[in-house]
């Protein structure tokens, strides 16, 4: 569980982070979601104890990262990708972690394995793609087999198949009970992978919601509908008073409805003489909802100057 507690980071004049409160449960992926600068990075630098809270405080399991009897069996964390010095392996570089941080050398291959380096081990991590970086940095946090994984941006530069990976193992994570935050500009990558969702702005919170929820209240279901003679279906909804657009432009025989459910959709198409083809709900995706959520903040933001 992270508990994070009317935290405020200042650097000067900026505001990074503003009374921010909120909790990510264990058993769940948290995505921390906010438009560039909105202090994600400085929240998880905080909670990690790397930088000092101008005022409120964050907990890991009950504690203050500096207090925690054994942090790195507590809490991994891949905070930047880039960080590694050049000439070791990869291998070399786990080691040193795992000596630095108590851990037992036995943990490195595992770790290895498990990210999948093991052909790339003995490498010089000099010659690593951003993927790669991104793994070995994984593999760092795992180390510990800690029960809260903090990650910022850990989609950068991994191909699909990397993606599918790293969906996979904080799922995983996540079902054994242990907590999983992370952020992520992918918000498409991210949406199937998240049970909770907290945005920020400004540092302030946003929202904290279930995804499903959030995915909800932030646009209309709209109800996709592909029938043989959509000329009747467009004059039905019409005269109904309904609202529908044509949004596939290869496709002539698809209309979007608003304000009603698919079975009233496939009612009204039956009424007209329509044969559906096709009926699907859609809810928002999350970019939609996140813009949504976002928009007042960044309107606010393009108005003012400062505090960048
Ligand atoms: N060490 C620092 N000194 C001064 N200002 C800082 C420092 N670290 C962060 N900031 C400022 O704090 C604000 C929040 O930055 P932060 O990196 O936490 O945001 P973010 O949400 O992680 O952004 P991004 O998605 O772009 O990585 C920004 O205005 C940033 O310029």
């Amino acid at each position: 569980m992270i508990e994070i507690h009317g935290l405020t980071k200042r650097f000067g004049r900026v505001t990074a982070v503003d009374d921010l409160s909120f909790v990510a449960r264990p058993g769940s992926v948290t995505g921390f979601l906010g438009p560039n600068g909105a202090g994600k990075s400085t929240t998880m630098r905080m909670v990690l104890g790397l930088d000092r809270p101008t005022s409120g405080f964050a907990t890991v399991c009950g504690r203050p990262v500096r207090e925690l009897r054994h942090p790195a069996r507590t809490v991994g964390a891949v905070l930047d990708a880039g960080w590694v010095l050049p000439q070791r392996s990869a291998r070399a570089h786990l080691r040193w972690i795992a000596a630095a941080s108590g851990l037992p050398a036995s943990r490195v291959d595992e770790v290895i394995a498990e990210v999948g380096l093991t052909t790339a081990a003995g490498r010089r991590v000099r010659g690593f793609s951003l993927g790669m970086r991104q793994r070995l940095g994984i593999a760092a946090a795992l180390l510990g087999d800690p029960e809260v994984l903090l990650l910022d941006e850990p989609v950068n530069g991994l191909d699909p198949d990397g993606i599918l990976w790293l969906r996979g193992l904080v799922r995983g994570y996540a079902e054994q009970g242990r907590t999983v935050l992370l952020s992520s500009h992918l918000l498409a990558e991210l949406a199937g992978n998240v049970d909770e969702v907290v945005v920020i702005g400004r540092g302030r919170l946003i929202t904290q919601q279930a995804i499903g929820s959030f995915l909800a209240s932030s646009a209309a279901t709209r109800v996709r509908v592909r029938v043989d003679d959509p000329d009747r279906l467009r004059v039905a909804l019409t005269e109904g008073g309904h609202t529908f657009g044509t949004h596939d432009e290869r496709d002539p025989t698809v209309l979007t409805v608003s304000g009603l459910r698919t079975e009233e959709v496939g009612a009204l198409a039956r009424t007209a003489g329509c044969t559906v083809w096709e009926l699907t709900a859609q809810t928002a995706s999350l970019e939609e909802a996140f813009l949504k959520a976002t928009k007042t903040h960044s309107e606010h933001v393009a108005g003012e100057a400062g505090n960048a």
